[in-house]
């Protein structure tokens, strides 16, 4: 079995593989769509890909990719907790730090404490926080990375502040992607809670359009975890919807609001009906 993920080494990515797929081997790639191609042409089996974080909300060019770019159904889920550190390759006053490294993301979950604690340090975003701690390991200018305990180790940095992320309450979401629908691996889950995911598009703009479509999953009494709008790309103002509901899409009553939504002209698209991994902190393991 093959799994690419977000590299190199040390990404909040490899965390989630090695937590869903211990003993296969997992191949690094440069972005998360070149994750994503790699099973769509066959290179690989799954990918792991973030998809949501609880400070930063969607990642959106995962969500993207895999709306108008490649379609891979959505296998499995997982959440991890997230806690970043301010990495360095030896010991720095925090006033010294001229530049600070790391994926956008990683800045978000940080503003406040880059506001507060470095705001003389330029900040510069790169294509994971693993590149990160991979670019501050090899530089001489007094620089930082934000990463994760994983980084430091396989980089050899020092961790010079932990915990920098501005909320305690820190989780990142990832989706575990396949070519077609499969045999679920035995490590992801069987698991007795179950997700599906869709989006929706609107014939056009009415009045109580949206309304319609959450009432056909409100009177089935189908719970919705998450619902996002995301612009379809055509015009200002033109949206569409993804959203999470807990059942599965052969569930009679999912199917009944796919036949109520199609008489009423939308489009609902099921990205995946899939289990959700229970995430296990390993004993002592600070990350
Ligand atoms: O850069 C990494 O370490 C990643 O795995 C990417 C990513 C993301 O895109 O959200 C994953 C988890 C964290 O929220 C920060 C970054």
């Amino acid at each position: 079995m093959k799994i690419s993920y977000l590299g190199p080494k040390g990404t909040f990515t490899k965390m989630a593989v090695d937590a869903l797929f211990p003993d296969e081997k997992a191949y690094s790639y440069a972005t998360i769509p070149q994750c994503m191609d790699a099973v769509a042409n066959g290179e690989m089996d799954y990918c792991v890909v973030p998809v949501e974080n609880t400070i930063e909300g969607t990642v959106p060019i995962t969500m993207d990719y895999l709306i108008h770019q490649v379609k891979l159904p959505i296998i499995g889920e997982i959440v991890i907790p997230i806690r970043q550190h301010l990495l360095t390759n030896r010991k720095l006053a925090l006033h010294d730090i001229e530049a600070v490294y790391s994926h956008s993301h990683a800045i978000a979950q940080c503003h406040q404490f880059l506001h507060t604690q470095l705001p003389q340090a330029a900040t510069h975003a790169t294509s994971s926080t693993g590149t990160a701690a991979e670019m501050v390991a090899g530089m001489e200018e007094p620089a930082a990375a934000i990463g994760n305990e994983l980084a430091a180790k396989e980089f050899g940095l020092t961790i010079l502040r932990e915990d920098i992320h501005d909320y305690a309450n820190n989780h990142t979401r990832f989706f575990v992607l396949a070519k077609q629908e499969t045999n679920v691996p035995a490590t992801i889950g069987s698991g007795d809670q179950r997700k599906t995911s869709l989006y929706v598009t609107l014939p056009h703009d009415y009045a109580g359009a949206l309304h319609q479509v959450l009432a056909a999953f409100a009177w089935r009494k189908i719970n919705m975890s998450k619902i996002e709008s995301r612009p379809m790309k055509t015009g200002l103002g033109n949206y569409f919807f993804i959203m999470d509901v807990s059942c599965e899409a052969e569930d009679i009553l999912f199917q009944g609001v796919q036949k109520e939504l199609a008489a009423l002209g939308c489009n609902l698209t099921v990205l995946g009906s899939y289990p959700i991994h229970a995430y296990k902190e390993k004993a002592g393991a600070n990350l």
